[in-house]
Order: structure tokens, then sequence, then C-alpha cells
């Protein structure tokens, strides 16, 4: 409703001034090649965080023809709304992938399956992501090339972040970041009473408030945000719309690639075969395949095109070309869900409250600035070191993230999550007309570990995906040890002042336990599993003596010629990090060696 004497604000302006954005965004999009070329120097699978950078990169060699191909169409300009971010996942830009059916996690999601979202979009899951931007410990590289990884200790990679990086942020530490990059950082146009008041508690609870980027990584603050000018600087946008004039460059949009060819012999890659729409077709590279299909996509790949456990190979009817232990070591970062704290601020975010007032949509559409630049309501986070509490370097194994809202708050949210009905009803259904917050503790260095594999060898069948969280038991210590945090925060001065309340209706299944003991939060994160999306590891980068590993620190398949992979699924271990600027770490450090290994001067 507007309030009295106010006047209603120039929608009609405001949505012409849209029509025009998208209009010049339309023309800034990369060529859809209908014909090209029939063989290239590289042949790039998939255009997403990692893709998109590799294909930048590698065409900046002007006698190189780079040949991108996405199984997605073209990102719109609607995507890079931040409040929208959730809702993306109900739309075609998303592989929906789901997880097997399990026994001892998502107990409270619809089949007891967590949804696994994916981009499939040019800019991949850069598209639907929270555009929450972190790096990791200076620890999770060093641990990296401790277990053989040359090129990848800390300081190395340091470069490669800097390099992407066009950094616009208030609160930074020397030597850490970067202006003049492709990849806009920055902090959000808006910020809520709640993310600040979440913040300040961690103040007043004795931890630092810094740039969580930096030389230390303990303490809280505000996101950086992969962020422009209030809309997604998703890898399309940052890096294929400014390079859609380059002549060596070419893209193929809506090709599913469902093979890659090898010469036999040889043991080398030359080529991918590829579906668009029912036709099949192949094409050829002449220097090397680059597969960057991320986490679910290129194991799978790689296992249907013959590269993976030999026995899982055969049992499927696929001819191995080289036995390898694809699709093994699956890490993410997983959390407790609708963990809730009620409060009397009316600053809490409804996504309908926010869209339904005629003022935040003027203040966006004209200006992208209000709570609609709020990335899907997640606004700020912290991190500790519960090993070691007192070490301001530490090195974080648990992450608090604050969502502005309650899994009420936005009709999609419990919808992506994919929490069963009777959960929702008996849980969540009164938080709807409450001012809430939640907070979620994540588990960032977990032990538990899952694998994928193939279910046939269709490539349109998705793969069985089985996270295994929580098979470590001590994970969950973490996740209990996140609440207890939790807890002292809401009773911080700042939050009183809001009357934070923990929202105490026990979880469908958990109500045998006591309700706040360490056994019911634990039963929680079993029933409410919520996962951060960070897939990673299933073609693990690690030395060839290294039986665990997929591909080697330049990041080419062991035992196999021109080909690599470059993308989240190479990471040996998680790192204490969201995954997308890693994942661009990873692509500007591989197109590097790509460039050396054929000779070229960077
Ligand atoms: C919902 C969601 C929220 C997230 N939030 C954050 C966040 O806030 N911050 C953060 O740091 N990280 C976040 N992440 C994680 C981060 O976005 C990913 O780790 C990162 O994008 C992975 O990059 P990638 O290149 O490995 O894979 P992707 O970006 O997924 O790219 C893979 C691309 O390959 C294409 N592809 C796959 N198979 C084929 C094929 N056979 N043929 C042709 N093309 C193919 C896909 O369509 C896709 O475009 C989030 C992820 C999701 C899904």
């Amino acid at each position: 409703q507007l309030p009295k004497n106010e006047q209603y604000p120039p929608l009609f302006e405001d949505l012409l001034n849209v029509l025009q954005e998208n209009l010049a965004y339309v023309n800034r999009q990369t060529r859809d090649e209908r014909f090209g070329l029939a063989e290239y120097d590289f042949i790039i699978v998939g255009a997403g965080s990692a893709g998109a950078v590799v294909a930048n990169r590698l065409s900046e060699v002007p006698t190189w023809d780079i040949l991108l191909m996405e199984a997605g169409d073209e990102e719109q300009f609607l995507m890079d709304v931040p409040l929208l971010a959730n809702m993306l996942q109900f739309t075609d830009a998303n592989w929906k992938y789901k997880t097997m059916p399990s026994k001892s996690y998502c107990l409270g999601h619809v089949n007891k399956q967590c949804n696994f979202p994916r981009g499939k979009v040019m800019g991949g899951s850069s598209i639907l992501n929270y555009m929450i931007y972190t790096r990791g410990h200076r620890k999770d590289y060093d641990a990296w090339a401790d277990l053989g990884n040359v090129g990848w200790n800390s300081d190395e990679v340091l470069k490669y972040f800097l390099k992407s990086e066009d950094a616009n942020i208030t609160l930074q530490d020397h030597g850490f970041h970067q202006k003049g990059g492709l990849l806009s950082v920055t902090e959000a146009q808006y910020k809520s009473k709640l993310a600040k008041a979440f913040v300040q508690s961690g103040y007043e609870l004795g931890y630092p408030v810094r740039d969580l980027n930096g030389n230390s990584q303990i303490g809280f603050n505000f996101h950086q945000l992969t962020m422009k000018n209030g809309l997604r600087h998703s890898t399309n946008v940052a890096f294929l719309q400014p390079i859609r004039k380059r002549k060596n460059l070419f893209v193929k949009k809506n090709c599913h690639v469902t093979k890659i060819l090898f010469d036999e012999t040889k043991l080398k890659a030359i080529g991918v075969e590829y579906y668009k729409g029912k036709n099949k077709y192949r094409v050829f590279a002449r220097k090397e395949v680059i597969v960057s299909a991320g986490a679910i996509n290129s194991p799978q790949l790689l296992m249907l095109s013959g590269i993976g456990p030999k026995d899982h190979l055969t049992s499927k009817g696929i001819n191995v070309i080289q036995d390898l232990p694809v699709g093994r070591n699956l890490m993410d970062h997983v959390a407790l869900g609708g963990l809730t704290y009620i409060v009397n601020d009316t600053s809490s975010i409804t996504t309908n409250r926010i869209l339904e007032n005629p003022f935040n949509l003027h203040e966006y559409m004209m200006y992208h600035k209000g709570p609609i630049a709020i990335p899907g309501g997640t606004e700020a986070l912290a991190l500790f070191d519960l090993d070691h509490p007192n070490d301001v370097n530490g090195h974080p194994n648990l992450e608090l993230l604050f969502i502005n809202g309650a899994v009420s708050s936005d009709e999609t949210l419990r919808k992506s999550f994919g929490i069963d009905d009777k959960v929702y009803n008996r849980v969540f259904k009164k938080t709807e007309q409450k001012n809430a917050f939640m907070i979620f503790p994540m588990i960032m260095r977990p032990k538990s570990k899952g694998w994928i594999e193939l279910k046939d060898r269709n490539p349109f069948r998705y793969p069985a995906i089985y996270p295994n969280y929580f098979s470590d038991e001590k994970d969950l210590d973490i996740i209990v040890a996140g609440v207890r945090i939790s807890e002292q925060l809401s009773k911080m001065k700042t939050m009183r002042s809001f009357n934070a309340k923990l929202w105490d209706i026990p979880i469908l299944g958990c109500e045998h336990l006591q309700f706040n003991s360490d056994n019911y939060w634990k039963c929680a994160a079993r029933h409410l599993t919520f996962t951060i999306y960070h897939l990673s590891g299933t073609c693990k980068m690690g030395p060839t003596k290294d039986p665990t590993a997929v591909v080697d620190s330049r990041l080419r398949v062991q035992g196999i010629k021109g080909l690599r992979v470059i993308d989240a699924s190479i990471m040996p271990e998680i790192i204490s990090a969201h995954t997308n600027a890693p994942t661009i770490m990873i692509a500007e450090k591989g197109s590097d060696l790509i460039k050396e290994d054929w000779g070229v001067i960077i």
C-alpha cells in the first residue's frame, strides 16, 4: 500500500528504462554459430563459470580458432536481477538434478532426495548462484600444493584471483584486491537493518568485521558479490559479451555434447559428438578438447566416453579407454536448513512484500538499488575455526550464512530445496505472517565425501548422485557448534533490540528428541539438509602416482593426450569458501597452463 501523501512512482518510465536496458543487453550477446568450421584448435565443452573464462583467455591468441559449446540457451536480462536468483531454479536454465533417495540426509525433503540445481545456460551456474564472492584460506591452496599439485599454492593462485578482479569494495586488505579485471566484485547496493544487526552482533560477541577475502578470514562481514551496477555479473556477461566480436571465437548454444571422440591408437582426444535438437553431429579439435561441464556433467561426459572406473564402465557396456576414478571424491558444503529467528522488525525480506511495493520496483528499475538488489535474500556471512577459536588467522571449518527471511518468506525457497509439504506445514507455515531471519550453519571442510555414477550409457539419462552427507558423524558436530554460536549471537545487545527468538516448533521426525539438544540439531540437519551448491572434486587433480587423481596439476586427463578438465570438479579438496570465485581462478590458471604448453608467451 502506498504511504499517505506519497505520489505513485513513474512505473511507466521505469518499464521503458528496463526495456531499453534489455535491448542493449540483447545486442551484447555472443552470436550462436549455426555452421562454423569443421575443425578448431580447441573445443571447450560448457560455457559456465570456468568455460566462459577459458574461451576468453584462449581466444586472446588470434591464430587459434576456439569453439565454445553450451547445452543451454542465452542468458536473459531478468536473470541478472539479484532478488530473483532463487526463481531461476524453476526455469529451463536449470538442469534440475536430484540426489538418489537417502536414509541419512534430506529426510524432510520430497522423496528423501536433495535438489541439486546446476546452470544450463550461457554462464552456467554463475547465473543460478547467489553471487557471493569468497576465495578461501591460504591453507586450502597450500594443502593442494602439499598433495603434489605443483603451481597451486596460495601465492600462486592469488595472482589469478587478482587477474580477474575489478574490485569496488570499501573494507579491503592491502594487496588482496585489484581494479581493472573483467569480473566486477562489489557490495550490495542495499543493506537491511537485520543484516547490519547480524554483523554488529558478531562484533559484540568479540569477532572482527573484516575483509573476508583478505589476510585472515575469521570474522564477520556483508558479502562481497559478483555484481555490477546492481545486476548479477555472470561469467557470460563478464568474460564473453565483451569479446563477442572476436573472429576466432565461435559459440554454439543449445548443443549437448554426448561423447568425446578419441584416436584410440594414440590415446588422444580428437573431437566431440553432440546433439542439437534431434540431430547428431561431430566436430574436431586440432589441439585439445577442454571439458568445463561442471562437477556433475564433466565426470558424466568422461565416463560416457570411456574414461572412468573400469568395472563401472564395463558393467554399463562402455568401452574403456582409460581406467581412472572419475566421479569419486564428490564434495559439497552442506548446512542445517530452517534455523529461524523471529524478530519484531519489518525489514525482514518477504519477496512478495518487496515486489508488491511500487517504490521498491521504481528504485530498482530506474536505479538498480533497494531491496531488489539483495541476492536472493542473503546478505552477510561469518567464518570460524572451531579447532583454534583464538587464532585470528584460523582456517575456517564453519560458516554462518545470514539469510534475511524465513523458509516461508519466498514461496520458491521451500520448493527449490524440495522441502516436503508435511514438514513445511507442520514446522514453518506459522512463520508466514512473521518477520524472521535464518542462519545456515555450514560445514566448510567436510570429512564426508560422495560419488557420482552412470545409471546407464544413455547420455541424456541423469547420473546417480550420492553426496553421502554426514557419513562421517564428526561433520554434524560442526553444525551443532554453528547453532550454539547463532544462539549466542541472538542474545547480543543489538539482536535483543529486535527481540530475536528461536523458532521452536520441532522438525517433523526429530520430535522424539529434546528440543535444542545436540542430538536434536543433528537430527534436524539430517532432515533439513541444505546444499550450498558447491559440488566439486569429481575429476580430482593430483600427481600421477596418486591413485585417486583424474587430472594432473596441468589439468590434463592422466594417460590421455589432448584432453583437459577445467572446472570445479578438479578441486582435490574443497576450499573453505563458496566455489564460484575459486572456479574462475582455476579457469584463469588453466588457460595459462594451456598457453604455456603450446608455447604462447604469457
Ligand atoms: C543455486 C546455486 C547457488 C550458488 N551460489 C553460489 C554463490 O553465491 N557463490 C559462489 O561462490 N558459488 C555459488 N554456487 C556455486 C558456483 O556457482 C559453482 O561452483 C560454479 O558456478 C561451478 O562452475 P563450473 O564451471 O564448474 O560449472 P557450471 O558453471 O555449472 O558450468 C558448466 C556448464 O557446462 C554446461 N554443460 C554441462 N554439460 C554439458 C554438455 N554435455 N554439453 C554442453 N554443455 C554442457 C552447463 O550447461 C553449464 O553451462 C552456487 C551454485 C548454484 C547452483
